[in-house]
């Protein structure tokens, strides 16, 4: 078992109720395999639009399981039900809105509909949470955006050391 755990969580009501298969989980595992060099552990869960849910999962996630990163996909719209970044804030201590700013700035070169997702950033204790829009074809093209920052992140927080394969994707970590 590696120390680096990632949880890797899907919030969708119909993938839980079955009526599609989740394929955004499954690409953020295949994202983080072709990006990072180090050894790492998933940790993947799938549950329902509803905060006290999404809330305890990401709860379960860094404080048991020890998830220096969990990256949601899912929820993050405007609609009655999508309420996964209320969710991430109200658990964490720092938001960091650079995230969903960046994420939002290359989505919209993608989709005019990037502007609806409300996806954030912030800080549990010693773990990093990344919200993610529902669309799986979202997965790589927002954390390529956020990515290089992830690794300096996680260290400052002072969580495990994050390497990448520096051919797919370089992290930046300022000079000391
Ligand atoms: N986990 C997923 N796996 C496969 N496809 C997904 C997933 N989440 C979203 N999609 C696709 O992206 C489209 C847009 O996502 P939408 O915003 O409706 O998802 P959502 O708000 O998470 O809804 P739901 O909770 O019912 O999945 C969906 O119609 C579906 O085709
Ligand atoms: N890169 C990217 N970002 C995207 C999209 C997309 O297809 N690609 N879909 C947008 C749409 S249509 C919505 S409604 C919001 C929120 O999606 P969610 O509720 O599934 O998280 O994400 C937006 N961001």
């Amino acid at each position: 078992m590696s120390d680096i755990r990632i949880g890797i969580v899907t919030v969708s009501d119909r993938a839980c109720r079955g009526e599609y298969e989740d394929r955004g989980g499954p690409a953020i595992h295949d994202y983080l395999g072709e990006v990072l060099s180090c050894s790492w552990d998933a940790v993947p869960r799938l549950v329902p639009d509803t905060i006290a849910e999404i809330q305890d999962c990401i709860v379960q996630l860094c404080d048991v399981e020890g998830c220096c990163l969990v990256i949601t996909t899912g929820g993050t719209g405007p609609a009655k039900r999508d309420v996964t970044p209320e969710a991430t804030e109200a658990v964490c201590d720092k938001i960091l809105p650079g995230f969903g700013e960046r994420m939002r700035e290359v989505s919209l070169e993608k989709v005019p509909t990037a502007i609806l997702s409300r996806q954030t950033a912030a800080i549990r204790g010693s773990s990093l949470i990344v919200n993610l829009p529902g669309k799986p074809s979202a997965i790589a093209e927002c954390l390529d955006a956020v990515f290089p920052a992830i690794p300096y992140c996680i260290d400052l927080i002072d969580g495990p050391r994050l390497t990448t394969r520096p051919e797919r994707m370089v992290a930046f970590r300022p000079q000391k």
